[in-house]
């Protein structure tokens, strides 16, 4: 679908998501544009976690889920992150719906490895239709990655993987991944533009690690199809282009070598 932006709002920066923030998407709705956010919320699962008193764990930068953990997050997710992302949508003068990835099938997914991960999945289908009904009708969708999968029912998967499967099912021209920090830094500096093999390179010196290597590996996963461009910004909307956009760091695909 032409004009569609993916936006996905990370854990570590919902609390510092302005007012200016959501009425630059409301903007956005306004000028033509098809806003779809998908959302984290990482840090709220673990306060909730501690407040119940469940140990978390995290392999390779996913959150071990059992089903007690699962539980946990789901509420958090769909609950109180969803529904404070669609109200302060809705006060910038947009209508939002928040939508669980469970809704109407909207996310299939497949667990990674039930053995290492317990119930984390990958996402096989998105199903479109329930995103283009709600857009149809004049609402923003809002996320959760919680996935449905027949054996399992439910699945918790990363929301930047999550992201990067909407962008792609939908086609969207853009997606923007908005977290704590103003793009990949390297010794200190932003980097404005990184092809897909520097970032590769990144991964491997070093100089991109933890919560970073999911983003990353789901922003250059995304440079197929319509998506030409893929941001890593900071949601605390200091560092922003003379047009209002969000500056920092785009991913791109490495131009292709005329060999003949
Ligand atoms: N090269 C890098 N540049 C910037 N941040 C990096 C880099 N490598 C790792 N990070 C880390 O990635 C974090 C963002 O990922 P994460 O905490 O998972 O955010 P989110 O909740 O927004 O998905 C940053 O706060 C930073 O600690
Ligand atoms: C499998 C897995 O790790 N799921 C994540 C889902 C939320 C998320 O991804 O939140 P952020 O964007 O804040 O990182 C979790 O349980 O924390």
């Amino acid at each position: 679908m032409k004009n569609i932006i993916v936006i996905k709002c990370g854990g570590s920066t919902l609390a510092n998501l302005s007012v200016d923030f959501f009425e630059g998407i409301a903007a956005m709705k306004q000028k033509g544009k098809h806003p779809i956010i998908v959302h984290g919320g990482g840090p709220a699962i673990n306060r909730m976690l501690e407040v119940e008193k469940v140990e978390t764990e995290f392999v390779e930068g996913l959150r071990k889920t059992t089903p007690e953990v699962l539980k946990t997050a789901e509420k958090v997710l769909t609950g109180y992150v969803s529904e404070s992302i669609v109200s302060s949508l809705q006060q910038a003068g947009v209508q939002a719906i928040g939508l669980s990835g469970v809704e109407r099938k909207l996310l299939e997914g497949v667990p990674l490895d039930i053995e290492k991960l317990g119930l984390v999945g990958d996402i096989e289908q998105v199903n479109i239709e329930v995103l283009k009904d709600q857009m149809d009708a004049g609402n923003i969708p809002v996320i959760a990655p919680i996935a449905f999968n027949e054996t399992y029912g439910k699945l918790n998967v990363n929301a930047d993987t999550a992201a990067s499967a909407v962008a792609k099912a939908i086609q969207a021209e853009e997606l923007i991944f908005v977290t704590d920090v103003d793009g990949i830094l390297c010794g200190g500096k932003l980097e404005e533009t990184l092809t897909v093999s520097a970032v590769e390179r990144f991964i491997e010196n070093g100089t991109i690690y933890g919560g970073m290597i999911p983003k990353v590996n789901a922003a250059t996963s995304s440079l197929i199809g319509n998506i030409e461009k893929v941001t890593i910004a900071n949601g605390n909307g200091k560092n922003k282009k003379k047009d209002g956009t969000l500056k920092g760091t785009s991913i791109v695909k490495d131009k292709v070598c005329n060999t003949l």
